[in-house]
């Protein structure tokens, strides 16, 4: 596996210079087969409209389909992977305490049919199981050249950065990190998204 590697700048901006990393990006965390594996266990499974923390429902503001996708023996080894990712990333660049995943992950579905969509949000949510997210993980499971927009990007202080977008690389940020999934405007991009909780920070 490659190692992570902060990417503050996309574009040829210059580097962010705020206080702390807004997100690190790590490149192969699933292979092109896993990722079709992924794919395909979201065409599978049944969908429901994502909706906003505590918040039900609002197609204008987030508009895609989601999978959850529980820790059962057969998707542990997702798990799994994103727990060491989590892990050694947090150590090397966050130092949160955290505790492990409680709440599924979810398999989300962008079609440029609806220019699905997320505007800009926080993860660290209202209800009782999104309240204590702390770090969070986008997986890239569909092929950059399938889709057009979707683009995820993240805000540290004020300064819009672009996520790498290619296949398997997994973006993490704190869950208090400002970011949304900019229009799909052909195409479908579907992404794995988990969360690690803990304690609140103190
Ligand atoms: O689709 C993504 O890459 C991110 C989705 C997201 O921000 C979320 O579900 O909270
Ligand atoms: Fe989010």
């Amino acid at each position: 596996m490659s190692s992570a590697f902060a990417l503050n700048s996309t574009n040829g901006r210059p580097p962010f210079t705020g206080s702390g990393e807004v997100f690190v990006a790590q490149q192969d965390v699933f292979s092109a087969e896993e990722c079709q594996t992924l794919r395909q266990l979201m065409d599978l499974s049944p969908t429901e409209s994502g909706n906003l923390s505590g918040f039900g429902t609002v197609r204008s503001i987030r508009a895609c389909d989601i999978s959850w996708l529980d820790d059962q023996p057969e998707t542990s080894w997702i798990f799994e992977r994103l727990a060491r990712l989590l892990s050694s990333i947090n150590q090397q660049s966050f130092g949160f305490r955290l505790d492990s995943f409680q709440e599924g992950a979810q398999l989300i579905r962008y079609d440029g049919s609806e220019l699905g969509t997320y505007d800009w949000h926080a993860d660290r949510g209202r209800a009782p199981a999104t309240r204590t997210r702390k770090l969070s993980v986008s997986v890239q499971i569909t092929p950059e050249a399938e889709y057009q927009g979707g683009r995820l990007e993240l805000n540290g202080e004020g300064t819009v950065i672009e996520a790498p977008a290619s296949l398997g690389t997994a973006i993490v940020f704190p869950s208090f990190v400002l970011h949304r999934v900019t229009p799909v405007t052909a195409g479908r991009r579907i992404a794995l998204v988990a969360w690690l909780h803990g304690p609140a920070f103190s």
